[in-house]
């Protein structure tokens, strides 16, 4: 394989144990990972997933208990340390409470990493002064970190993670600390360096809002392994895991829809006519009109209690939760009518009246 082929990151069998009260915690469990230049890589997992742990390990913030980690074609734990420091200037990275120093000015802060390096004062000021024109903070070098909005914060750290001029840019969930608009000018930022620069950039996150927008890759992670790998738009699109559906479902609310619906006294007495239904099409499904359709060959009733469609790339995935009231062997020839034109149906709930219990909502 040509050199210019290789992957830049390539974590190899990577697992890092932590001991926790007597007990081992395998928070990275055999990781194998592939990130190629100029890629911006997504890892997402709910907390504890050991997505922080896995990225610490690119830049041997975090010494792998087993595994290699090649970096730039480098075996970064054969180096010596002062190579080591050299290999760890091409790796920038950023965090979600910014990191910076408050004793310092804006300028200061991006100055920083410069300090180390044989370079004029004239050359470090400038060459401050040029990321901080790249991340739109010019007007702002003589301020300190606390006159500065969150988002302000955030871009003060990626000028001052690109002071070395890295190859590489981790974000260890750069965004959870912004508002949703932050978010996106950040993320966007994120992306002009990609494209301006060549910057790989590896981002770690909870929210698949944030992968969608950015990523063109991207890896599930839960407990210590990538359970789901792939191009973003195939991976979300078809999910293969539960856990991947769990985040498609709550970036389309419905996850949040979910738990009203069950909230709501009124959708837990149904009559025997009535199902409590959630519907999820996908693709072609979503643009028939299925549900006039029912309503009209099964002479059943449909009211509409949510409704949503999530856009993946060009797959539309569409989601419904309805009840349909009707003759129960319509209401079956109905779910029947759906089942066939390629709608997942699932029961949440079909109670008499009086005879209460939880809508279930459970829809793995
Ligand atoms: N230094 C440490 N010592 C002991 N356990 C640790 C250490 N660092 C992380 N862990 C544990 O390893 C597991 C993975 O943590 P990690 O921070 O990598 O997960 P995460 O997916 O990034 O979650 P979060 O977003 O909450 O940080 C967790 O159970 C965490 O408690």
């Amino acid at each position: 394989m040509a050199d210019s082929e290789k992957p830049i990151i390539d974590l190899q069998d990577v697992s890092v144990t932590f001991q926790s009260s007597g007990k081992q915690l395998h928070a990275v469990n055999k990781v194998n990972l592939q990130i190629n230049k100029g890629d911006v890589y997504g890892i997402i997992g709910y907390s504890g997933a050991g997505k922080s742990t896995l990225v610490r390990t690119i830049n041997l913030l975090q010494k792998p208990t087993s595994g290699n980690v090649i970096v730039g074609n480098q075996e970064l734990l054969k180096l010596s340390n002062p190579e080591l420091r050299q290999a760890r200037k091409k790796i920038g990275m950023i965090f979600q409470h910014f990191n910076l120093l408050n004793s310092r000015t804006v300028l200061g802060n991006v100055e920083y990493p410069l300090l180390s390096q044989r370079i004029s004062k004239a050359d470090r000021v400038a060459k401050a002064k040029k990321l901080l024109d790249l991340v739109g903070l010019s007007e702002f070098e003589r301020a300190y970190p606390e006159q500065l909005s969150g988002g302000q914060k955030q871009r003060v750290a990626i000028a001052r993670s690109l002071a070395n001029d890295p190859d590489i840019l981790v974000s260890d969930e750069a965004t959870s600390a912004l508002d949703p608009k932050t978010t996106d000018d950040i993320l966007k930022l994120l992306k002009r360096l990609n494209e301006k620069l060549g910057l790989t950039v590896v981002l770690i996150t909870h929210e698949m809002q944030v992968i969608k927008s950015i990523c063109q890759h991207v890896a599930v992670m839960d407990d210590g392994k990538i359970i789901e790998r792939g191009d973003v738009a195939k991976v979300f699109s078809d999910p293969q895991q539960a856990l991947t559906q769990n985040f498609v479902d709550s970036s389309a609310n419905v996850t949040e829809a979910l738990a009203q619906i069950k909230a709501d006294q009124s959708l837990q007495a149904l009559s025997a006519n009535e199902r409590l239904l959630f519907l999820k099409f996908r693709g072609q499904a979503t643009k028939e009109s299925l549900i006039s359709d029912l309503t009209e060959l099964y002479k059943l009733k449909a009211n509409i209690l949510f409704a949503n469609i999530e856009r993946i790339s060009s797959t539309s995935i569409g989601y419904l939760i309805i009840i349909l009231s009707g003759q129960s062997k319509q209401l079956a020839d109905g779910i029947n009518f759906l089942n066939q034109h390629g709608v997942n149906v699932k029961l949440l709930a079909t109670e008499k009246k009086g005879e209460q219990t939880n809508v279930k909502t459970n829809i793995s």
